[in-house]
């Protein structure tokens, strides 16, 4: 059983990130997807091809951690199981967000490896659990595709042996980070997408 009123502050922190993502210009045209935690074997998830920046707690959904919904008719974000993997991998996971960027999009297109390295910013240390500038971010970078199945597995394994990890790029898609509850999690996105631009402007510096 879902706790109802837990279900509408999340639904609703949910929709206020949205409007924040959208407004940076993080989210156009339907795209981006966000949850969070309701419990240890469900999360609340953004209804499939909703505007994300008029986001109202009608367009957020229980599902479980296969992704099917949960007291809903509504169809799920259709890239569902990719939070889902991201619950199932840390219990103490508590948000997930995903932006469509300029700069996530651009930067992971130029990226011809499997990995971005961020170093020496430091904002780095918005992090959770980094307290310097020295160290290292590697972002890995899946290949896009349509079989969200199989990219939620082929980013389970990768997280399972790298459990540092940060957040990941999807090139030419986006990028999903997460964090202990929303507030974490908008701190990493909006981290991650002030280095992806100064990645993006440091390309164009040099080209
Ligand atoms: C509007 S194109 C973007 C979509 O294909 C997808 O990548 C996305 O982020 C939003 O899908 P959604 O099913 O609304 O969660
Ligand atoms: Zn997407």
């Amino acid at each position: 059983m879902i706790d109802l009123p837990f279900f509408s502050r999340q639904a609703q922190a949910i929709c206020d990130a949205g409007r924040f993502l959208y407004q940076q210009g993080w989210s156009p045209a339907t795209s981006s997807n966000y949850s969070a935690r309701l419990d240890s074997e469900h999360f609340a998830v953004t209804v499939s091809g909703r505007h994300k920046g008029q986001l109202t707690p009608a367009d957020v959904m229980a599902v479980d951690l296969q992704g099917q919904p949960v007291q809903s008719e509504a169809r799920p974000s259709a890239e569902t199981r990719l939070h889902a993997v991201l619950y199932e991998w840390r219990d103490d996971i508590g948000a997930v967000l995903h932006t469509h960027s300029i700069a996530g999009t651009v930067v992971s297109r130029l990226q011809a490896g499997d990995a971005l390295i961020l170093e020496d910013y430091e904002l780095q240390k918005a992090f959770a659990g980094v307290a310097t500038h020295e160290g290292q971010l590697c972002l890995p970078i899946f290949d896009n595709t349509q079989d969200i199945e199989q990219l939620a597995k082929e980013t389970l394994n990768y997280l399972m042996a790298h459990p540092e990890t940060p957040a990941y790029l999807i090139r030419g898609h986006g990028i999903y980070t997460w964090g202990r509850d929303m507030a974490e999690t908008l701190r990493h996105i909006e981290a991650l997408e002030f280095l992806l631009a100064c990645e993006l402007a440091t390309l164009r510096a040099m080209s």
